[in-house]
Protein backbone atom coordinates (compact mmCIF):
# COMPACT_ATOMS: atom_id res chain seq x y z
CA UNK A 1 0.00 0.00 0.00
CA UNK A 2 3.00 2.28 0.51
CA UNK A 3 3.74 2.02 -2.82
CA UNK A 4 0.07 3.05 -3.94
CA UNK A 5 0.36 5.82 -1.99
CA UNK A 6 3.62 6.93 -3.57
CA UNK A 7 1.03 7.09 -6.94
CA UNK A 8 -1.63 8.66 -5.20
CA UNK A 9 0.06 11.68 -4.02
CA UNK A 10 2.24 11.74 -6.79
CA UNK A 11 5.80 11.34 -5.25
CA UNK A 12 6.80 8.94 -8.35
CA UNK A 13 5.23 7.57 -10.94
CA UNK A 14 8.00 6.31 -13.22
CA UNK A 15 10.97 5.25 -11.79
CA UNK A 16 14.69 5.24 -13.44
CA UNK A 17 14.53 1.30 -14.60
CA UNK A 18 11.71 1.96 -16.59
CA UNK A 19 9.29 0.51 -13.80
CA UNK A 20 6.19 2.02 -12.27
CA UNK A 21 7.02 2.52 -8.68
CA UNK A 22 9.14 -0.48 -8.83
CA UNK A 23 6.49 -3.25 -10.55
CA UNK A 24 6.99 -3.89 -13.88
CA UNK A 25 3.48 -3.19 -15.30
CA UNK A 26 0.71 -1.07 -13.53
CA UNK A 27 -1.73 -4.45 -13.52
CA UNK A 28 1.72 -6.18 -11.42
CA UNK A 29 1.54 -2.80 -9.24
CA UNK A 30 -2.38 -3.41 -8.74
CA UNK A 31 -2.19 -6.90 -7.97
CA UNK A 32 -0.38 -6.48 -5.51
CA UNK A 33 -1.34 -3.29 -3.80
CA UNK A 34 -5.16 -4.40 -3.86
CA UNK A 35 -6.93 -6.79 -1.49
CA UNK A 36 -7.89 -9.97 -3.91
CA UNK A 37 -11.66 -8.29 -3.92
CA UNK A 38 -10.50 -5.24 -4.86
CA UNK A 39 -7.68 -6.42 -7.79
CA UNK A 40 -10.86 -8.28 -9.10
CA UNK A 41 -13.67 -5.20 -9.46
CA UNK A 42 -10.61 -3.32 -10.72
CA UNK A 43 -10.25 -5.87 -13.30
CA UNK A 44 -13.31 -6.22 -14.52
CA UNK A 45 -13.28 -2.82 -15.63
CA UNK A 46 -9.88 -2.80 -16.62
CA UNK A 47 -9.04 -5.96 -18.55
CA UNK A 48 -13.06 -6.73 -19.03
CA UNK A 49 -14.54 -10.23 -18.56
CA UNK A 50 -14.18 -12.47 -21.56
CA UNK A 51 -17.75 -14.89 -22.13
CA UNK A 52 -18.54 -13.58 -18.61
CA UNK A 53 -15.25 -14.69 -16.71
CA UNK A 54 -12.06 -12.92 -16.02
CA UNK A 55 -9.92 -13.81 -18.75
CA UNK A 56 -7.96 -17.31 -18.00
CA UNK A 57 -4.58 -17.40 -17.69
CA UNK A 58 -2.76 -20.39 -19.17
CA UNK A 59 0.42 -22.13 -17.62
CA UNK A 60 3.95 -22.04 -19.02
CA UNK A 61 5.61 -24.92 -18.68
CA UNK A 62 8.97 -25.65 -17.27
CA UNK A 63 11.14 -25.53 -19.83
CA UNK A 64 9.99 -22.79 -21.21
CA UNK A 65 10.12 -20.66 -17.66
CA UNK A 66 13.52 -21.73 -18.00
CA UNK A 67 14.52 -20.21 -21.44
CA UNK A 68 12.86 -16.97 -19.75
CA UNK A 69 14.72 -16.82 -16.78
CA UNK A 70 17.78 -17.92 -19.04
CA UNK A 71 17.37 -15.15 -21.13
CA UNK A 72 15.73 -12.45 -18.45
CA UNK A 73 12.36 -11.93 -20.63
CA UNK A 74 9.09 -11.45 -19.11
CA UNK A 75 6.63 -14.78 -20.47
CA UNK A 76 2.91 -14.18 -20.09
CA UNK A 77 0.20 -16.66 -21.50
CA UNK A 78 -3.77 -16.21 -21.98
CA UNK A 79 -6.82 -17.60 -23.25
CA UNK A 80 -9.36 -15.85 -24.82
CA UNK A 81 -12.57 -18.25 -25.11
CA UNK A 82 -16.15 -17.95 -27.39
CA UNK A 83 -19.17 -18.84 -26.95
CA UNK A 84 -19.92 -22.34 -28.09
CA UNK A 85 -21.49 -22.90 -31.63
CA UNK A 86 -23.43 -25.85 -32.68
CA UNK A 87 -22.42 -25.26 -36.54
CA UNK A 88 -18.95 -24.36 -36.18
CA UNK A 89 -16.43 -26.23 -34.34
CA UNK A 90 -13.66 -23.44 -32.01
CA UNK A 91 -11.37 -22.12 -34.42
CA UNK A 92 -8.20 -21.61 -31.75
CA UNK A 93 -5.59 -19.91 -32.75
CA UNK A 94 -2.09 -19.12 -30.37
CA UNK A 95 -0.40 -15.86 -31.13
CA UNK A 96 2.64 -14.52 -30.17
CA UNK A 97 3.63 -10.92 -29.44
CA UNK A 98 7.88 -10.33 -28.82
CA UNK A 99 8.82 -6.72 -27.50
CA UNK A 100 13.14 -6.37 -27.31
CA UNK A 101 15.05 -4.23 -26.42
CA UNK A 102 18.30 -3.41 -28.63
CA UNK A 103 21.47 -5.53 -27.81
CA UNK A 104 24.58 -2.84 -28.23
CA UNK A 105 24.99 0.94 -27.81
CA UNK A 106 24.41 2.45 -30.94
CA UNK A 107 27.47 3.66 -31.37
CA UNK A 108 28.61 -0.59 -32.60
CA UNK A 109 29.29 -0.94 -36.15
CA UNK A 110 25.81 -1.09 -37.78
CA UNK A 111 26.17 -4.93 -38.98
CA UNK A 112 27.04 -6.14 -35.31
CA UNK A 113 24.19 -3.97 -33.94
CA UNK A 114 21.65 -5.69 -36.07
CA UNK A 115 23.17 -9.58 -35.83
CA UNK A 116 23.17 -8.49 -32.00
CA UNK A 117 20.11 -8.23 -32.39
CA UNK A 118 18.59 -11.18 -34.25
CA UNK A 119 20.94 -13.52 -31.16
CA UNK A 120 18.83 -11.31 -27.97
CA UNK A 121 15.25 -12.39 -29.84
CA UNK A 122 16.39 -16.00 -30.84
CA UNK A 123 15.72 -17.55 -27.63
CA UNK A 124 12.37 -15.50 -27.80
CA UNK A 125 11.15 -16.84 -30.92
CA UNK A 126 12.57 -20.36 -29.45
CA UNK A 127 10.12 -20.17 -26.84
CA UNK A 128 7.66 -18.89 -28.27
CA UNK A 129 7.77 -22.30 -31.57
CA UNK A 130 8.14 -24.71 -28.43
CA UNK A 131 4.86 -23.47 -27.41
CA UNK A 132 3.18 -24.09 -30.14
CA UNK A 133 2.55 -20.19 -31.53
CA UNK A 134 0.70 -20.24 -34.55
CA UNK A 135 1.22 -16.90 -35.76
CA UNK A 136 4.07 -14.54 -34.34
CA UNK A 137 4.57 -10.65 -34.29
CA UNK A 138 7.44 -8.44 -33.58
CA UNK A 139 7.93 -5.13 -32.95
CA UNK A 140 8.25 -2.04 -35.19
CA UNK A 141 11.48 -1.87 -37.27
CA UNK A 142 12.98 -4.98 -34.49
CA UNK A 143 16.18 -4.91 -36.66
CA UNK A 144 17.96 -1.51 -35.42
CA UNK A 145 17.89 1.12 -33.42
CA UNK A 146 14.77 3.50 -33.49
CA UNK A 147 17.01 6.09 -34.65
CA UNK A 148 14.71 8.40 -36.68
CA UNK A 149 14.58 11.15 -33.67
CA UNK A 150 18.15 11.83 -35.15
CA UNK A 151 17.44 12.81 -38.56
CA UNK A 152 20.55 11.39 -39.62
CA UNK A 153 20.64 9.79 -42.79
CA UNK A 154 23.39 7.44 -42.40
CA UNK A 155 20.93 5.37 -40.13
CA UNK A 156 19.24 4.46 -43.59
CA UNK A 157 21.89 1.79 -44.16
CA UNK A 158 19.70 -0.32 -41.84
CA UNK A 159 17.44 -1.05 -45.13
CA UNK A 160 17.03 -4.18 -46.28
CA UNK A 161 14.54 -5.38 -49.08
CA UNK A 162 11.66 -7.36 -47.99
CA UNK A 163 13.62 -10.79 -48.62
CA UNK A 164 16.53 -9.54 -46.85
CA UNK A 165 18.91 -10.61 -43.97
CA UNK A 166 15.53 -10.26 -41.41
CA UNK A 167 13.44 -12.07 -43.26
CA UNK A 168 15.99 -14.75 -44.14
CA UNK A 169 16.80 -15.00 -40.55
CA UNK A 170 12.83 -15.61 -39.92
CA UNK A 171 11.94 -18.07 -42.21
CA UNK A 172 14.18 -20.16 -40.73
CA UNK A 173 11.83 -20.36 -37.78
CA UNK A 174 8.45 -19.98 -39.60
CA UNK A 175 9.56 -23.57 -41.64
CA UNK A 176 10.95 -24.93 -38.36
CA UNK A 177 8.01 -23.83 -36.09
CA UNK A 178 5.24 -24.37 -38.87
CA UNK A 179 4.17 -20.52 -37.86
CA UNK A 180 3.32 -17.53 -39.88
CA UNK A 181 5.76 -14.65 -39.01
CA UNK A 182 4.76 -10.73 -39.18
CA UNK A 183 8.40 -9.07 -39.73
CA UNK A 184 8.05 -5.36 -39.31
CA UNK A 185 11.36 -3.71 -41.28
CA UNK A 186 12.94 -0.91 -42.61
CA UNK A 187 12.77 -1.61 -46.13
CA UNK A 188 14.63 -0.46 -48.89
CA UNK A 189 12.96 -1.23 -52.77
CA UNK A 190 15.82 -2.17 -54.82
CA UNK A 191 13.47 -2.25 -57.96
CA UNK A 192 11.76 1.10 -57.28
CA UNK A 193 14.96 3.74 -56.97
CA UNK A 194 16.07 2.28 -53.59
CA UNK A 195 13.53 3.86 -51.70
CA UNK A 196 12.97 3.23 -48.43
CA UNK A 197 9.67 2.56 -46.43
CA UNK A 198 8.32 1.01 -42.62
CA UNK A 199 7.06 -2.03 -43.93
CA UNK A 200 5.51 -5.72 -42.39
CA UNK A 201 6.79 -8.47 -44.67
CA UNK A 202 4.15 -11.61 -43.95
CA UNK A 203 5.91 -15.04 -44.15
CA UNK A 204 3.74 -17.89 -44.26
CA UNK A 205 3.96 -20.94 -41.96
CA UNK A 206 5.81 -22.75 -45.21
CA UNK A 207 8.90 -20.04 -44.84
CA UNK A 208 7.35 -18.28 -47.85
CA UNK A 209 6.85 -14.65 -48.51
CA UNK A 210 2.70 -13.80 -48.70
CA UNK A 211 3.09 -10.01 -48.63
CA UNK A 212 4.18 -6.91 -47.62
CA UNK A 213 2.24 -3.97 -45.97
CA UNK A 214 3.80 0.09 -45.81
CA UNK A 215 3.00 1.90 -42.76
CA UNK A 216 -0.02 4.43 -44.24
CA UNK A 217 0.32 7.20 -41.49
CA UNK A 218 3.70 8.55 -40.52
CA UNK A 219 4.17 10.33 -37.45
CA UNK A 220 5.41 14.22 -37.27
CA UNK A 221 5.01 14.26 -33.46
CA UNK A 222 7.81 14.84 -30.85
CA UNK A 223 11.11 13.31 -31.50
CA UNK A 224 9.29 11.01 -34.43
CA UNK A 225 10.94 12.83 -37.07
CA UNK A 226 10.28 9.60 -39.27
CA UNK A 227 9.19 11.90 -42.34
CA UNK A 228 12.85 12.82 -42.86
CA UNK A 229 12.92 8.81 -43.97
CA UNK A 230 10.30 7.48 -45.63
CA UNK A 231 6.82 8.39 -47.10
CA UNK A 232 3.60 7.13 -46.02
CA UNK A 233 2.64 3.28 -47.53
CA UNK A 234 1.36 2.38 -50.96
CA UNK A 235 0.08 -0.51 -50.32
CA UNK A 236 -3.87 0.02 -49.39
CA UNK A 237 -4.66 -2.19 -46.21
CA UNK A 238 -4.33 -5.56 -47.11
CA UNK A 239 -5.40 -8.47 -45.49
CA UNK A 240 -3.17 -11.91 -45.55
CA UNK A 241 -5.65 -14.89 -45.75
CA UNK A 242 -3.07 -17.14 -43.97
CA UNK A 243 -3.31 -20.90 -42.58
CA UNK A 244 -4.15 -19.61 -39.22
CA UNK A 245 -6.62 -16.76 -40.22
CA UNK A 246 -6.58 -13.35 -41.90
CA UNK A 247 -4.63 -10.66 -40.42
CA UNK A 248 -3.49 -6.98 -41.04
CA UNK A 249 -1.20 -5.37 -40.02
CA UNK A 250 -1.82 -1.08 -38.57
CA UNK A 251 1.65 0.19 -38.04
CA UNK A 252 2.28 2.08 -34.78
CA UNK A 253 0.90 5.69 -35.41
CA UNK A 254 -1.80 4.07 -37.69
CA UNK A 255 -3.56 3.13 -34.07
CA UNK A 256 -4.28 6.56 -33.81
CA UNK A 257 -6.55 6.57 -37.32
CA UNK A 258 -9.79 5.06 -36.99
CA UNK A 259 -10.37 4.72 -39.98
CA UNK A 260 -7.20 2.70 -40.66
CA UNK A 261 -8.06 0.12 -38.32
CA UNK A 262 -11.34 0.07 -40.15
CA UNK A 263 -10.20 -0.44 -43.62
CA UNK A 264 -8.18 -3.35 -42.53
CA UNK A 265 -11.43 -4.69 -40.79
CA UNK A 266 -13.62 -4.20 -44.16
CA UNK A 267 -11.35 -5.81 -45.87
CA UNK A 268 -12.32 -8.82 -43.44
CA UNK A 269 -9.38 -8.66 -41.18
CA UNK A 270 -9.70 -11.05 -37.72
CA UNK A 271 -5.93 -10.12 -35.72
CA UNK A 272 -4.47 -7.14 -36.71
CA UNK A 273 -1.23 -6.87 -35.37
CA UNK A 274 -0.15 -2.98 -34.09
CA UNK A 275 3.60 -3.25 -34.08
CA UNK A 276 5.03 -0.11 -32.27
CA UNK A 277 8.03 2.23 -31.27
CA UNK A 278 6.59 4.62 -28.55
CA UNK A 279 7.60 6.47 -25.23
CA UNK A 280 5.94 6.74 -21.94
CA UNK A 281 5.79 10.87 -21.85
CA UNK A 282 3.68 11.10 -25.13
CA UNK A 283 1.91 8.13 -25.66
CA UNK A 284 1.51 6.14 -22.70
CA UNK A 285 -2.13 6.43 -21.43
CA UNK A 286 -3.37 6.27 -25.34
CA UNK A 287 -1.97 3.01 -25.61
CA UNK A 288 -4.34 0.44 -23.89
CA UNK A 289 -7.78 2.66 -24.68
CA UNK A 290 -6.82 2.96 -28.30
CA UNK A 291 -6.34 -1.04 -29.32
CA UNK A 292 -9.27 -2.21 -26.84
CA UNK A 293 -11.54 0.88 -28.70
CA UNK A 294 -10.47 -0.53 -32.60
CA UNK A 295 -11.00 -4.44 -31.39
CA UNK A 296 -14.22 -3.60 -30.35
CA UNK A 297 -15.35 -1.46 -33.23
CA UNK A 298 -14.01 -3.51 -35.66
CA UNK A 299 -14.92 -7.18 -33.93
CA UNK A 300 -11.60 -8.68 -34.26
CA UNK A 301 -8.25 -9.29 -31.89
CA UNK A 302 -5.53 -6.58 -32.02
CA UNK A 303 -2.06 -7.58 -30.76
CA UNK A 304 -0.17 -4.39 -29.96
CA UNK A 305 3.61 -4.53 -29.51
CA UNK A 306 6.29 -1.71 -28.45
CA UNK A 307 9.30 -1.96 -27.88
CA UNK A 308 11.27 -1.24 -24.43
CA UNK A 309 14.53 0.61 -23.04
CA UNK A 310 16.02 4.11 -23.37
CA UNK A 311 18.06 3.98 -26.92
CA UNK A 312 20.92 6.81 -26.56
CA UNK A 313 22.53 8.02 -30.17
CA UNK A 314 25.69 9.41 -30.48
CA UNK A 315 24.87 12.73 -31.54
CA UNK A 316 22.77 15.34 -29.60
CA UNK A 317 19.43 16.60 -31.19
CA UNK A 318 16.40 18.71 -31.15
CA UNK A 319 13.36 18.19 -33.00
CA UNK A 320 11.57 22.50 -32.91
CA UNK A 321 9.27 21.47 -30.15
CA UNK A 322 11.78 24.05 -27.61
CA UNK A 323 13.15 21.47 -25.68
CA UNK A 324 16.86 21.66 -25.27
CA UNK A 325 18.80 19.23 -27.29
CA UNK A 326 18.70 15.57 -25.77
CA UNK A 327 19.89 12.39 -27.03
CA UNK A 328 17.38 9.77 -26.16
CA UNK A 329 13.51 9.07 -26.81
CA UNK A 330 13.07 8.63 -23.71
CA UNK A 331 11.73 5.62 -22.55
CA UNK A 332 10.13 3.21 -24.96
CA UNK A 333 7.61 1.43 -22.61
CA UNK A 334 6.79 -2.30 -23.74
CA UNK A 335 3.61 -3.28 -22.34
CA UNK A 336 2.44 -4.96 -25.21
CA UNK A 337 -1.13 -6.47 -25.08
CA UNK A 338 -3.83 -8.57 -27.05
CA UNK A 339 -7.49 -7.16 -27.00
CA UNK A 340 -10.57 -8.61 -27.95
CA UNK A 341 -13.43 -8.05 -29.64
CA UNK A 342 -15.69 -8.43 -26.53
CA UNK A 343 -13.73 -5.58 -24.73
CA UNK A 344 -11.47 -8.27 -22.60
CA UNK A 345 -7.65 -7.16 -22.82
CA UNK A 346 -4.67 -9.31 -21.38
CA UNK A 347 -2.58 -8.11 -18.91
CA UNK A 348 0.33 -6.17 -20.53
CA UNK A 349 3.92 -7.24 -20.33
CA UNK A 350 6.60 -5.73 -18.65
CA UNK A 351 7.37 -1.98 -19.30
CA UNK A 352 11.17 -2.12 -18.63
CA UNK A 353 11.67 -5.92 -19.99
CA UNK A 354 11.63 -7.88 -23.27
CA UNK A 355 8.80 -10.12 -22.94
CA UNK A 356 6.90 -13.08 -24.93
CA UNK A 357 2.87 -12.98 -24.44
CA UNK A 358 1.25 -15.69 -26.01
CA UNK A 359 -2.14 -15.70 -26.29
CA UNK A 360 -5.06 -18.22 -27.57
CA UNK A 361 -7.57 -16.55 -29.68
CA UNK A 362 -11.10 -18.22 -30.31
CA UNK A 363 -11.78 -15.97 -33.30
CA UNK A 364 -15.35 -17.18 -33.27
CA UNK A 365 -15.43 -14.33 -30.87
CA UNK A 366 -15.45 -11.95 -34.20
CA UNK A 367 -18.80 -12.97 -35.74
CA UNK A 368 -20.48 -13.46 -32.36
CA UNK A 369 -19.30 -10.03 -31.27
CA UNK A 370 -20.66 -8.60 -34.92
CA UNK A 371 -24.02 -10.98 -34.69
CA UNK A 372 -24.18 -9.25 -30.50
CA UNK A 373 -24.16 -5.96 -31.35
CA UNK A 374 -24.16 -5.34 -35.30
CA UNK A 375 -21.53 -3.17 -35.34
CA UNK A 376 -21.35 -3.87 -39.21
CA UNK A 377 -24.83 -3.13 -39.89
CA UNK A 378 -25.76 0.04 -38.20
CA UNK A 379 -22.45 1.59 -39.31
CA UNK A 380 -24.28 3.67 -41.87
CA UNK A 381 -21.38 3.65 -44.34
CA UNK A 382 -23.27 5.41 -47.15
CA UNK A 383 -23.87 8.51 -44.77
CA UNK A 384 -19.53 8.88 -44.25
CA UNK A 385 -19.06 8.26 -47.45
CA UNK A 386 -20.86 10.78 -48.72
CA UNK A 387 -19.52 13.26 -46.19
CA UNK A 388 -15.59 12.23 -47.03
CA UNK A 389 -16.33 12.87 -50.36
CA UNK A 390 -17.41 16.32 -49.79
CA UNK A 391 -14.46 16.87 -47.24
CA UNK A 392 -12.12 15.90 -49.43
CA UNK A 393 -12.96 18.77 -52.42
CA UNK A 394 -11.61 22.41 -51.92
CA UNK A 395 -14.85 23.65 -51.89
CA UNK A 396 -15.88 22.22 -49.05
CA UNK A 397 -18.22 23.96 -46.47
CA UNK A 398 -18.32 22.76 -42.53
CA UNK A 399 -22.43 21.83 -41.99
CA UNK A 400 -22.30 24.59 -39.04
CA UNK A 401 -26.17 25.50 -37.74
CA UNK A 402 -25.23 28.61 -35.90
CA UNK A 403 -27.14 30.00 -33.24
CA UNK A 404 -28.68 33.38 -34.65
CA UNK A 405 -28.61 35.06 -31.57
CA UNK A 406 -25.01 34.68 -31.25
CA UNK A 407 -24.44 37.72 -33.73
CA UNK A 408 -27.23 39.94 -32.41
CA UNK A 409 -26.35 42.48 -30.37
CA UNK A 410 -27.61 42.32 -26.97
CA UNK A 411 -28.81 45.64 -25.26
N1 LIG B 1 6.74 4.81 -34.52
C1 LIG B 1 5.74 5.65 -34.47
O1 LIG B 1 4.99 5.82 -35.42
N2 LIG B 1 5.63 6.36 -33.32
C2 LIG B 1 4.79 7.49 -33.20
C3 LIG B 1 4.44 7.79 -31.79
C4 LIG B 1 3.13 7.24 -31.39
O2 LIG B 1 2.27 7.02 -32.25
O3 LIG B 1 2.94 7.01 -30.21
Amino acid sequence: MEKMDEIVNGDSSEIKDGSICGFESLHRLLESSLSPQQYKEVSRLLTGLNCGKPLERLPVVESIKGLSAQHDFDIQAFRFNADKELLREPRIVRVGLIQNSIALPTTAPFLDQKLAIFEKVKPIINAAGASGVNVLCLQEAWMMPFAFCTREKRWCEFAEPADGESTQFLQGFARKYNMVIVNPILERDLKHGETIWNTVVIIGNNGNIIGKHRKNHIPRVGDFNESTYYMEGNTGHPVFETAYGKIGVNICYGRHHPLNWLAFGLNGAEIVFNPSATVGELSEPMWPIEARNAAIANSYYVGSINRVGTEVFPNPFTSGDGKPQHADFGHFYGSSHVSAPDASCTPSLSRNKDGLLISDLDLNLCRQLKDKWGFRMTARYELYADMLSRYVKPDFEPQVISDPLLHKNHL
